[in-house]
């Protein structure tokens, strides 16, 4: 059985990290670390994902500012809205909570963010960074998934990394990672031909697609690392629950692998925790530190 990496114990105890620090920095600076978030519609997803976030923000004692707009606002009144934030000296991280509503345009709002205040490493100037291999704000699930790899001295210099998909948000960043890393990467992706192929080639193989299943596993090589960074709601037909599963077919591969994260349990909580650790990071660097 493969080795379980256990992202929500990780995630504890980075952010039990946070809370312990926290303290002596409000009595130095006056104010806690703040996060943004901003909300468009009611998505319910999307809902409980910043319910998540708030919640843990206060957990830790950060201030969480949630700015929740009804799902016919306009491009204006969220850019407005950016731009107050990016003013606020309360606030040192400021995300806005994807997909939104259609009418709007995601990529400009990204765009605006203060880079120094980009608490989900989205803004091209940090993504531009990362590609250079400038110092600068990660983003958060692969920024998760590299401190996972880390947490369990799995290393990566010199093995064979095969990210699939090529999301901005994932896959694209995760890759730039890992090969700053020194890994050797491969991207794969939907138009990959025979993408068992490629993924059986994988020392570190990851899965950011957004799939069910995608990774079955005939498609690992033995003793893999398998990060499974997908987050699918699936309902079963015969109770009518909903429950989460990821893009690997976890109860068949967890029994080649070397190494596997779990869905729930694994990434989706590291992402969480990378945000706060972003907002800190961006918190201290203002203050001179
Ligand atoms: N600007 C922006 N940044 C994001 O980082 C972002 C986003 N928009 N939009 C949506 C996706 C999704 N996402 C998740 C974060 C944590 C869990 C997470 O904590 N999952 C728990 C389970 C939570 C549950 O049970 O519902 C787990 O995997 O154990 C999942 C998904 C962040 N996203």
């Amino acid at each position: 059985m493969a080795q379980l990496l256990d992202g929500k114990t990780l995630a504890q105890k980075i952010q039990d990290d946070l809370k312990t620090k926290i303290p002596d920095w409000v009595a130095k600076q006056g104010r806690p670390p703040g996060l943004a978030v901003l909300m468009v519609g009611d998505n319910p997803a999307s809902a409980a994902y910043v319910r998540n976030k708030e919640r843990a923000c206060e957990k830790i004692g950060m201030a969480s500012f949630g700015k929740h707009f009804p799902a016919d606002t306009t491009q204006e009144t969220l850019s407005e809205a950016i731009a107050q934030l990016n003013e606020d000296e309360q606030v040192d991280g400021i995300l806005v909570q994807l997909p939104l509503p259609k009418h709007l345009d995601d990529v400009a709002l990204l765009h605006q963010i203060h880079p120094d205040k980009d608490a989900d490493g989205l803004h091209p100037l940090n993504l531009g960074r990362l590609l250079r291999g400038e110092q600068g704000i990660r983003s958060c699930t692969p920024a998760g998934v590299m401190e996972i790899l880390k947490a369990y001295d799995l290393s990566v210099a010199g093995k064979k990394a095969v990210v699939v998909g090529r999301s901005i948000l994932v896959g694209k960043p995760l890759a730039l990672m890992l090969l700053a890393e020194h890994g050797t990467v491969t991207m794969a992706h939907s138009r990959t031909p025979d993408l068992g192929a490629v993924t059986r080639e994988a020392d570190i193989l990851v899965a950011a697609v957004g799939k069910p299943n995608l990774i079955t596993v005939d498609m690992v090589k033995p003793g893999a690392v398998v990060i499974d960074v997908g987050i699918n709601r699936v309902v079963n037909e015969e109770t009518g629950k909903g429950r989460l599963v990821g893009d690997v077919d976890f109860a068949n591969v967890v029994n080649v692998a070397g190494a596997i994260t779990p869905v729930p349990g694994g990434v989706g909580p590291m992402t969480v925790t990378m945000l706060l650790q972003n907002t800190f990071l961006s918190y201290c660097r203002k203050l001179g530190v």
